[in-house]
């Protein structure tokens, strides 16, 4: 137990909406955690659509309420730190999609800080999702320093990415179909249905919370004028259904760079993504697109005929997977050869310590604990959950130090063992 423990109450409660008797509760919890991500202080309106989109998806909300409150200082119902977690499913291959618990919205005020706060309640998060049997906990990290003590590990990445899209972009195959204009705020509607679809088929993708579609349209919980500049088109196929859209804002007024910034790029399949870079290239007026999420090994820098007009500005990390339950984790998702590797995880908080057999036959494994047995490997709880999905490499883990070897080879065959059918990546922040 920490030595401030006793001076905070921890309470857990579903977001209400402003109907509910109990929303004061929610409305400063949402103050506390938008000014602990520097955002400026949200109107009564704001702060309601906030609630609203937070109940929809059932989000259990954390606050911490110091025993004693400061005379003069925040109300009563502000908490002094905020923790959000709820359900949705990831993408581990083939389309199979296991459900995760997703932590997001953890801060702690400046004046509370480092006292076990993030501690405390990621701990008590993660115990009550092993208890109730979730396999998987997820989170994408403000800083990349924080989160591996509890056992998270990057399981998915993505390259910042700016684009030449002036007169030297040219595509060395047309796609087929067409773009059009649609108005972005139309996008909160029709956005879920084509992003469900390339959640479905994306190894890596982590379903969205219902505040996504508000932000990517437009109508984010606290709209500026700055959001009125999205702007969106369709992709349609060449049946006319359509297969992808993009959300952008211009942001080239008043500077010398014509250029456009992407919030939003979401195709069914590789035809309509290739067809959505065409449309961007299209937009009159512009020299260069940007966007955060572009995928490591990304299918423009082949499908152009210069390479050489995508340059690559930042790598990120972006989904952080921890395991909570090797068996479960291990047998849900698929595998492309047949195999067998004894590993040993060590886990400071203990859901995922132990000696496991792995033995895949038919792309399926059976994972059997045997703590008796001596392991091929030996890592981290987070070195595994950042294997998990294929997008690691075990022969780099352990030459970075993180991964031992007590088998000659083994890193080897645990790649092969874990290596996925397809590339592993995402687009959900949270
Ligand atoms: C999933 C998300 O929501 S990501 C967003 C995270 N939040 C932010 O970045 C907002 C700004 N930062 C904050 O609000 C806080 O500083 C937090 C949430 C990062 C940390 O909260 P605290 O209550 O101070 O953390 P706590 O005291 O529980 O520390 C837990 C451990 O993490 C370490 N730690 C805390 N913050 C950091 C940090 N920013 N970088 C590296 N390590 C950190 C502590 O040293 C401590 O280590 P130990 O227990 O292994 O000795």
């Amino acid at each position: 137990m920490s030595k401030h423990e006793k001076d905070y109450e921890l309470r857990i409660f579903r977001a209400a909406a402003p109907t509910d008797a109990d929303y004061p509760q929610t409305a400063g919890w949402v103050q506390v955690e938008n000014q602990g991500f520097h955002f400026p202080r949200m109107t009564d309106e704001a702060v309601s659509r906030a609630a609203i989109r937070l109940e929809r998806d059932d989000q259990a909300l954390t606050g911490a309420y110091p025993v004693v409150r400061r005379a003069s200082s925040l109300p009563a119902e502000y908490p002094v730190a905020t923790f959000a977690s709820f359900e949705k499913t990831v993408n581990v291959g083939s389309g199979r999609l296991v459900p995760a618990h997703l932590i997001s919205s953890v801060t702690v005020r400046p004046t509370h800080r480092r006292k076990g706060l993030l501690r405390r309640m990621m701990t008590d998060s993660l115990t009550r999702a092993h208890e109730a049997g979730l396999a998987l906990a997820a989170l994408t990290a403000s800083e990349a320093t924080i989160y591996r003590r509890f056992g998270f590990g990057p399981s998915t990445w993505a390259n910042n990415i700016t684009v030449a899209t002036d007169a030297r972009f040219r595509l060395l195959t047309t796609p087929t179909g067409s773009a059009e204009w649609v108005d972005a705020r139309d996008l909160e509607q029709l956005a879920p249905a084509i992003f469900a679809k390339f959640h479905a088929s994306q190894t890596g993708s982590v379903d969205r919370h219902v505040g996504i579609w508000g932000r990517i349209s437009g109508q984010p919980d606290a709209p500026t004028d700055d959001d009125r500049a999205i702007r969106a088109a369709l992709h349609y196929d060449t049946t006319g259904e359509i297969d992808g859209y993009v959300s952008y804002r211009f942001t080239g007024h008043g500077t010398d760079a014509r250029s456009i910034e992407v919030l939003d790029l979401v195709a069914i399949d590789d035809n309509a993504y290739l067809g959505l870079w065409q449309y961007l290239a299209s937009i009159e007026l512009c020299d260069s697109v940007s966007w955060r999420a572009g995928r490591l090994d990304n299918p423009l820098s082949w499908a152009l005929a210069d390479p050489r007009l995508i340059s690559v500005t930042a790598a990120e990390d972006w989904v952080w997977l921890r395991i909570l339950d090797p068996i479960a984790a291990l047998e849900a998702r698929p595998y492309v050869s047949d195999g067998e590797i004894v590993l040993r995880v060590i886990d400071e908080l203990g859901f995922a310590a132990g000696t496991f057999r792995i033995s895949v036959t038919d792309a399926t494994a059976h994972v059997e604990r045997e703590d008796g047995a001596t392991p091929d490997v030996e890592m981290d709880a987070w070195v595994l959950s950042s294997l998990y999905l294929g997008g690691a490499d075990p022969v780099v883990l352990r030459a970075a130090g993180q991964l031992v070897e007590h088998t000659d080879g083994a890193a080897v065959r645990l790649r092969t063992l874990l290596a996925s059918n397809g590339p592993v990546y995402g687009i959900t922040h949270f």
